[in-house]
């Protein structure tokens, strides 16, 4: 099917609009007409330009407030058409989008409408184009798909037919089913939309928040089959009004938007399993997901105040890499790659996650299937070849096989370790990890992530912390096999952008006992104030003798319905921290009462730390 996008979607002048979605291998756009209306250009050179480019101009929008209004109001209305059908013509457009009245209707008497908008659908057939009727959540009469649709049924003229937005539809709850039983010529148009769930006046919501399929709450595989199952085969389009995507980068934007409608494809292709439909959308390679981190790689100039820490977390040295500047740490099957390349006067960061999945090969045929840039990486001879791929906010992705008894095949590569002890290994495995994200591309991440690697979102939450609120999204695998938390900061320019740090969450099997030897060891953990612990006395009614041993250690704790969690953190090294967690019978949080008292232990040891 032909995959557009409209023009609002994103930033940028009409013209590096449109460059930027040829670029990306859109088929066509929806215009926007406030972004004609500004430009320089022509009707005729926009036109010429959308030819060049191979670009089609699939539909005009938008058309508003014309039925249901005082007679007296009618023909201005129709000259008002006019104009705009004579403009689509010298643009080579065939279809104008007109929007359910919202302001100037007088009347819900459907009589009333359907007469006007035939007398709109005869002055269209005089201009050879048709109008595509879209009833918007906040129409003054018509706020619904199906009494647009019985409308355009009374109309019954070749010229009107509808438009389908699964924002307007969604958002309201109402049910997308009917939408098989309208003929599928009368669908003119399919605009698609995501949206968080959010309690706000829906008119707030669809003009700032709609997001792309994939990254919201709505069900648009669901909605999508609905379309199909009915026979519609006209551009699939995406209609996205978001503050953030309107100013982010033009050719980044609609790369990310063309992912979504692939993924969402997919998606759906897997609904319409023994359809007829089915064979309308593309669809992607099954995506082979993730068992487990294979290793965690964090890189600095020096890495050296990382290993102290390893090192006091009971991790063992297993030597330096035979051709490369990078060591290896390891406990359990937690490994850590501390790499010094290409790192000049950079604190440590996590640059890359290495992910174990069940096949390889089909995960970086995926990714590729969904644009993901692809890292470049000399392996020497001898080596195991990894691929990986580039996430939105530039760290790598490696998409391991998933090692046999435990040790992965890259692990001979490392030499000179320092020899194995007596000492049990408190630490299994990686639990979690933390990644944060600007603003400008969260919502890209959240889709990468669930698209290439099938993780479920599973919550999002807002932690207050001294800084600002920190926006918390949960992706997981099925099996939780990997977790990642993504994260957003507070804006850049605000108090104190760019400090909030990425950590790395080590399972234990006995906190305590991981954070009495670290201590020993030296560790400094991150100190949890008295009040903290007066606070857990008042909400569990812990004994006394449990609740000293929390605090004696710096552990927080955290407990539901499924079990408990206690969990205690390091001090951040540039901009990583590290966690050691202990889940309790089921418990599969992340202590998240706790994450406001983390974030202001931590804005008190940094920033205030410096200040002062
Ligand atoms: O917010 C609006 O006015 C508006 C305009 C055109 C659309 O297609 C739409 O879904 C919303
Ligand atoms: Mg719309």
């Amino acid at each position: 099917m032909r995959r557009s996008t409209a023009t609002v979607s994103l930033s940028g002048d009409l013209i590096s609009k449109m460059k930027a979605c040829a670029e990306v291998g859109f088929d066509g756009i929806e215009l926007f007409e406030p972004d004609l209306v500004v430009a320089e250009e022509s009707p005729a050179e926009v036109r010429a330009l959308a030819d060049r480019l191979g670009l089609r101009l699939e539909l005009y929008q938008p058309f508003r407030d014309f039925e249901g209004v005082a007679e007296a109001d009618l023909e201005a209305s129709l000259r008002r058409a006019a104009a705009k059908f004579a403009l689509m013509n010298s643009l080579g457009i065939d279809t104008l989008l007109l929007c359910s009245n919202v302001a100037t209707a007088v009347t819900d008497d459907r009589a009333t409408a359907v007469r006007q908008l035939s007398r709109l659908a005869d002055l269209a057939e005089k201009f050879d184009v048709r109008v595509a009727y879209e009833a918007l959540a906040w129409g003054r009469y018509i706020s619904d798909y199906r009494d647009a649709w019985e409308v355009v049924q009374a109309v019954d003229h070749p010229r009107l037919g509808i438009c389908l937005d699964s924002f307007h539809i969604l958002s309201r709850g109402h049910d997308p089913a009917a939408i098989e039983a309208i003929p599928a010529e009368k669908i003119f148009f399919v605009q698609l939309a995501d949206a968080p769930a959010m309690s706000l006046d829906v008119l707030s919501w669809s003009r700032h928040f709609r997001l792309f399929p994939g990254e919201g709450a709505f069900d648009l595989p669901a909605f999508l089959a609905h379309v199909l199952r009915g026979g519609y085969d006209g551009p699939l389009s995406l209609e996205v009004f978001n503050d953030v995507f309107r100013r982010t980068d033009t050719v980044r934007t609609a790369a990310h938007s063309l992912r979504s409608l692939i993924w969402l494809e997919d998606a759906t292709y897997g609904l319409l399993a023994g359809d007829v439909a089915q064979s309308r959308v593309s669809h992607l390679s099954a995506a082979s997901e993730p068992t487990g981190v294979n290793f965690v790689e964090i890189r600095a100039e020096s890495t050296d105040p990382v290993e102290s820490t390893l090192l006091q977390l009971g991790f063992r040295f297993r030597g330096h890499h035979r051709s490369k500047p990078v060591r290896l740490w390891t406990q359990g099957a937690a490994r850590v790659i501390l790499n010094e390349q290409g790192s000049r006067d950079r604190a440590p960061w996590i640059a890359a996650l290495g992910l174990d999945v069940p096949d390889p090969t089909r995960a970086v045929e995926r990714a590729r299937e969904l644009m993901a840039p692809e890292v470049f990486r000399r392996n020497q001879a001898g080596e195991q070849p990894l691929e990986a791929v580039t996430a939105p906010d530039g760290s790598e992705i490696f998409l391991c096989p998933a090692p046999k008894d435990a040790t992965p095949a890259w692990l001979v590569e490392f030499e000179n370790g320092s020899e194995p002890t007596d000492d049990i290994e408190l630490v299994t495995r990686v639990d979690h990890v933390n990644l944060v994200h600007p603003r400008s591309s969260f919502d890209e991440a959240t889709l990468f992530y669930s698209g290439l690697l099938a993780l479920d979102i599973t919550t999002s939450t807002e932690v207050a912390s001294p800084i600002g609120l920190v926006q918390s999204r949960v992706m997981s695998s099925r099996q939780n096999g990997v977790r990642l938390v993504l994260n957003v900061g507070p804006d850049a320019g605000g108090l104190a952008a760019g400090v909030l740090p990425q950590h790395v969450a080590f399972a234990t099997t006995d906190v305590a006992a991981l954070a009495r030897q670290a201590r020993e060891r030296g560790l400094d953990p991150l100190p949890i104030p008295t009040n903290y612990y007066d606070d857990l006395a008042a909400r569990f009614g812990l004994a006394d003798e449990v609740l000293e041993g929390l605090r004696s250690l710096d552990l927080l704790y955290d407990r539901d319905e499924k079990g408990e969690f206690l969990h205690f953190y390091t001090r951040t090294i540039g901009s990583v921290f590290f966690e050691a967690v202990e889940r309790r019978l089921s418990y599969d949080g992340f202590g998240a009462p706790n994450a406001p008292v983390r974030l202001a232990a931590q804005h008190r040891s940094t920033v205030a730390g410096r200040l002062r």
